[in-house]
């Protein structure tokens, strides 16, 4: 039996900036707990890659909101939304406010669903679903992030370079965090947790401990 069972809707919200595990833990929780999951950056990523595939410039913001608006879920399994540069791709088109607005309905419908829902994002706790029982901010030190997406790139056979990845997701955080629309930042009501010396293990053991107590509030 799935430990979530006390009849009401289980909302887990999950932020944090790129590489710190989000995804990882997100996925664990949701089979834990029998809910669903929602990775929000493969929405962004969808966006980006329908403007490539278009030819059309990331910067144009009307563009991007006209690729939101008609967003598929077929988009959104497509393997190249992994890829590196997808990620700086999602990053640039994130920050137009029309595009937030496009994606908002969609992450909310999810996450309305009757028994809840696990979503990682940057956004979750502070936009996304304000009213979440549960939310979590995900941190590790950028070296370890970088650590961790390079050995994942390399495991998929794309060839780039610590310093490169490392140099990548400062920026992407710079900008994530900067931006007037919706900023990656921890929500008042959300506990942090640092996995640069956890493993996946111990951190979903500890994630599972901070739910436990959030849920029973
Ligand atoms: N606690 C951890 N220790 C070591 N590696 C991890 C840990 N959590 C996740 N990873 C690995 O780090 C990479 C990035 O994790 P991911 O969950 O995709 O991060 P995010 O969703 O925050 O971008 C993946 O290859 C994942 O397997
Ligand atoms: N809820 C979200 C999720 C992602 N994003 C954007 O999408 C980009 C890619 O997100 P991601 O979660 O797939 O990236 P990683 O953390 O996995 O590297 C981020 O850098 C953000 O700019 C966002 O703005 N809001």
């Amino acid at each position: 039996m799935s430990p979530n069972r006390d009849g009401a809707a289980l909302v887990i919200a999950i932020d944090g900036p790129a590489a710190s595990g989000k995804g990882t833990l997100a996925k664990r929780l949701a089979l834990h707990y029998g809910l669903p999951h929602l990775d929000t950056g493969l929405l962004y990523r969808a966006v980006a890659l329908t403007l490539i595939d278009a030819d059309a410039d990331l910067d144009d913001a009307g563009a991007a909101a006209r690729a939101a608006a008609d967003l598929s879920a077929e988009r959104l399994s497509d393997p190249r939304l992994r890829e590196r540069a997808m990620g700086e791709a999602a990053s640039r088109v994130s920050s137009v406010p029309e595009v937030r607005a496009a994606l908002l309905s969609w992450q909310r419908r999810f996450a309305d669903g009757p028994d809840g829902a696990v979503l990682d994002g940057r956004d979750i706790g502070t936009v996304v679903c304000p009213a979440a029982r549960v939310k979590l901010f995900i941190v590790a030190a950028p070296e370890e992030r970088a650590r961790r997406r390079h050995r994942e790139l390399l495991g998929r056979g794309e060839e780039a370079t610590l310093a490169a990845i490392l140099a990548d997701i400062r920026a992407r955080d710079a900008r994530d965090s900067s931006r007037a629309a919706a900023p990656l930042k921890v929500a008042e009501d959300a506990v942090v947790l640092d996995t640069t010396e956890l493993d996946a293990d111990a951190a979903f053991a500890e994630a599972v401990a901070i739910v436990e107590r959030l849920r029973s509030r």
